[in-house]
This record gives structure tokens, sequence and C-alpha cells, in this order.
């Protein structure tokens, strides 16, 4: 039963989401609400075989465990973007890279948020099972190893030996800082069962009397009462009813967020005048200057014989602003019904500087909103990825086993999204800014978005790892100050 009132209502039950909601209801004088939108699992096992099974992303078109939005990555380009939308979000349903940001991408966030100050809880939230020392964590829930060299696919290995040929070094461990080179990729997963928040924080505290958890239930709106959040509008099985809110965490992902926003009158205040929503609280930056990673693929195919399936991403080369990912298994293995035969070396623009924004649609504000991601507006992000192109040409020529390499122009190489958005309600205390350095939505009481949503950029790596971090960084933060009810 859904209750009338919460200490804390956490709006999303995504990867942030079931961090949050594990971390806040620590405090059992605290009553903490999750609401979610896809289905909610009662328990661990509840959670079917193909959101556990590493080796395929349950994201095709008939998956029941995602939802799509209309993407225009360039002026002519379109793509369909998915989101996980069941409990543990997009972290239920991706390809289980668990790989941290670098130092670097931390000179965009606020100074408490340094690679110093964030790698205690880098460390808290894992326990990686192949490296020991400091840099890592060994007793957090999220389990992350790698698959050893002379176990990885005849094809990961191939593109090793042909970067290393090629001079790029080895990386032992690529959550690490340290120089660029080639290595395997960390995976949270156990014994090939992926790992995500779902699994390892919520799971095991679902029983707490002082939290619940609602599948199956919308946010329409934050409700918002002299300029503080009050409480949640929903819609879900028995209607629409209001909850009232001590505390209103938004953690419905980097396109859910600044829409909800919007719609609560949180947003660019010309723009929702004119979409006929009432502005209650002018924040120009909310679904503005986002970033991802484009991401081209190259088609190639491989010595007949070769095994089929197996982990989707064990190795990748990172060089300089980019990213090669040598896919070992065929799309349409890894992602039922995305129609795509053959593998490909997908080459990721890891420092994107286009940036992109939400559209919301004039029809209905409430209907998914465009995502227009302007890539490659950039002439610099265009000459990137053309070197990226060429240099994975270069790399499939010389890798054992590849017996035709799609030249781009020939097979026609695709442009795509790694899915990796971030920063539509950017923290910073800047004009755009829409989150302080805590994530509390600024110029509002009782308000935070804690999900990708707030980083100031998306990091040159894999985002998840990172939006852990900062969940579990924020619900520590947080436990003391946020309302309890006794
Ligand atoms: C297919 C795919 C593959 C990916 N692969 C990788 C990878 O291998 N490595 C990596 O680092 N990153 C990867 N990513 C990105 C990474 O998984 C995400 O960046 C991360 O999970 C986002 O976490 P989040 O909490 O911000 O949002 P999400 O995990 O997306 O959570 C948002 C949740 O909010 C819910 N919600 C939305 N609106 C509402 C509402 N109004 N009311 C109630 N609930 C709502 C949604 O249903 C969803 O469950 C991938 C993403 C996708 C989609």
């Amino acid at each position: 039963m859904i209750p009338a009132h919460a200490d804390v209502v956490i709006v999303g039950g995504g990867s942030c989401g079931c961090v949050l909601a594990a971390g806040l209801s620590d405090d059992p004088d605290r009553t903490v609400l999750l609401l979610e939108e896809g289905t909610a699992f009662g328990s661990a096992s509840a959670v079917p075989r193909e959101i556990r099974d590493a080796a395929v992303l349950p994201v095709g078109p008939e998956s029941p465990w995602t939802a799509d939005f209309p993407g225009r990555l360039t002026s002519d380009v379109q793509a369909t973007v998915t989101r996980g939308r069941v409990l543990g979000g997009s972290g239920a349903v991706n390809g289980a890279y668990f790989v941290r940001a670098r130092p670097d991408d931390f000179a965009s966030w606020p100074a408490s948020w340094s690679y110093e100050e964030v790698l205690p809880s880098f460390r808290a939230v894992e326990t990686d099972t192949d490296v020991p020392g400091d840099l890592h964590g060994s007793s957090g829930p999220i389990p992350v190893a790698r698959v050893p060299r002379e176990r990885m696919h005849p094809l990961s290995r191939a593109f090793v030996d042909a970067s290393e040929s090629a001079g790029f070094a080895p990386v032992a461990d690529l959550n690490a800082p340290g120089p660029d080179g080639v290595g395997a990729v960390p995976s949270n997963m156990r014994d090939g069962t992926r790992v995500g928040p779902f699994l390892a924080y919520l799971a095991p505290v679902l029983d707490r009397p002082n939290l619940t958890v609602a599948g199956g239930v919308s946010a329409t709106r934050v409700v918002m009462a002299g300029g503080r959040a009050v409480g949640v509008e929903i819609a879900g099985p028995d209607g629409p009813r209001t909850i009232s809110a001590g505390y209103v965490i938004v953690a419905a992902g980097a396109v859910r967020s600044p829409q909800l926003l919007m719609l609560s009158g949180i947003g660019p205040a010309d723009e929702l005048g004119r979409l006929g929503i009432d502005p209650l609280h002018d924040l120009p930056g909310v679904g503005r200057d986002f970033s991802d990673h484009p991401e081209f693929a190259v088609p190639y195919r491989f010595r007949p014989g070769l095994p089929s399936h197996t982990l989707l991403l064990e190795t990748v080369l990172h060089t300089e602003n980019l990213e090669l990912r040598p896919y070992t298994a065929a799309f349409g293995a890894a992602i039922p019904g995305s129609g795509v035969a053959d593998p490909v070396l997908g080459v990721v623009l890891t420092r994107p500087r286009s940036r992109g924004r939400i559209v919301l649609d004039e029809r209905d504000p409430r209907r998914p909103p465009l995502l227009d991601y302007r890539y490659l507006t950039d002439p610099a992000d265009r000459q990137a990825l053309e070197e990226g192109v060429r240099l994975a040409a270069d790399l499939l020529a010389a890798t054992t086993g590849v017996v035709e390499a799609g030249s781009v122009d020939a097979r026609g190489g695709r442009l795509g999204t790694s899915l990796h958005l971030s920063g539509t309600c950017r923290m910073g205390d800047d004009e755009n800014a829409v989150v302080d350095e805590w994530c509390r939505v600024r110029g509002i009481e009782g308000l935070s978005v804690v999900d990708t949503s707030v980083f100031p950029q998306v990091p040159s790596r894999g985002p998840h790892a990172t939006a852990v971090m900062l969940a579990y960084r924020v619900a520590a933060t947080a436990r003391d100050a946020l309302p309890h009810t006794v």
C-alpha cells in the first residue's frame, strides 16, 4: 500500500534511486517511499533470467523493461533512445561495464567532488575481485570483475594483440588513474550475473518496515507550496493521487528528471509559459546543454567457428579522446530483436564538445520529449571521430580472425549513441546550473535531483560507476540532514 505521507519520497527506482532508498532507509526513524514507473520486484529471486544474464542486454524493441524516446543525433540522423524502466533502471539492462570516471573528469565538478574526495565512495560501493590495494574496495555490494586475457573470446585477445603491436600500452586496471592503453573491461558481474544497484543495494533491505517500494507508479508532478516541495502527484493502478513528503528526491534519470521538473513549473520560464505550464521557478538550465558519447559502429565479420555467445565487451582501447570497443557478440545475439547480424567495433568519442537539449513535445509536454543531441556540431568532434574510424579500420585489418572489416563508406558505418546521457540538470553555481554541489535544486527547499542529470558533463568513461558513487555519497552526506519522523 502506498502511504499518504513519507519523510522522503524518491521518484525513480533506477541505478541512483535504488542506492538512495537503501542508504536513506538505513535510519529506522525515517520513512522512505520509492516510486518506480516500471515493474518492481519483491525480492532478488523475482528478477528474471534475462535481466540477470550479463551477456544479454534486455533492451530490444519488444522489451518490457525499457522506455524509448525519440532522438535526433544530427540534423539527418534519427535514433530511438532506450532507457531502463524497471526497478534497477538503466543499470538493470545495461552492458555491465563498470568503469570509474577519470581524475580529470572531476575538474568540471565543484571542488567537493574532486577525485581525492570521491575515491573513498568509489571504493565503498565495490568489491573488486581482481585487483587488491588501496584503490579498490573489498567489502562493497557491487562485485567488479574482469575476464582474464587467457579466457577472453579469441577476437578480444586478437584485438589486444593488434593494439599492443600498434604501440598501445597494456593497462592492467582501467579503474586506476594512469596512462591510456588497452585493457580488460571491469564489469559489475558475478558468475555471469549482472549485479546492478537493485540486486546489490535494494533487494537485501526490502523488508525494512520504514521502506515502501511501489512499482507501476508514475510521478506526474512535484507539488510546490511557498517555494518548497511538499509532495508528489502520482498516477498508478489506483488512479491519480497526491502523496505528501517531507523531502522529494527526483532520480528519474537524465531524460525524465528534467521533464518532471518542467512539468512541475521548474525550468526555463519563457519556454514553460509557451507550453501552458505555470512557471513557478525560473531555472533556464533545465534540459539544456546535455552531453553524451557519440558512438560510430564499424561492422566486421570474424572467422566462422569462433564462439558467438560471450560477454558483449571484454576489452577496450583508450587513446586521447577515443574509446574503441570490439564487441565480440553480434548485437542480434546480445540484444534480442535488434536485427543487427554482425558484430561491430564501436568508436566512441569520450570527451565530446557538442551539447544537446531536451525539447518538450508541444502537443502535450507529458509525452516523451525529443532528445536533440546536436552531435558533431563542434567540428573538433567530427574530426576526432573520423580519426577514430581510421584507427578502427587499421586495427581491424591487423586483428587475427577478422575476415571482413567493413569499410565505413562501403558498408555504411553508423552513428549512434552510447546511451550515457548526462548533464540535463547540471550541478554548479553559474546561472545555468540547476542543482548545487549537494544536488539540491537551486532556489527551492525540500527538493533534490540525484542521477546522471546532475553530472556537469558526461565523464570520459561510461557513467554507471560514477552514478552509483554519486548516489552513495549523497545518501551518506544527507543521512542526518534529511527529515525524520521522530
Ligand atoms: C542499454 C543501456 C546500456 C548501457 N550500458 C552501460 C554500460 O555498460 N556502462 C555504463 O557505465 N553505463 C551504461 N549505460 C548508462 C547507465 O546505465 C546509466 O547512465 C545509469 O544507469 C543511469 O542511472 P540513473 O539513476 O541516472 O537513471 P536510470 O537508471 O535510468 O533510472 C531512472 C528510473 O526512473 C524511473 N522513472 C522515470 N520517470 C519516472 C516517473 N515519472 N515516475 C516514477 N519513476 C520514473 C525509470 O523507470 C527508471 O527506472 C547504459 C544505458 C543503457 C540504457
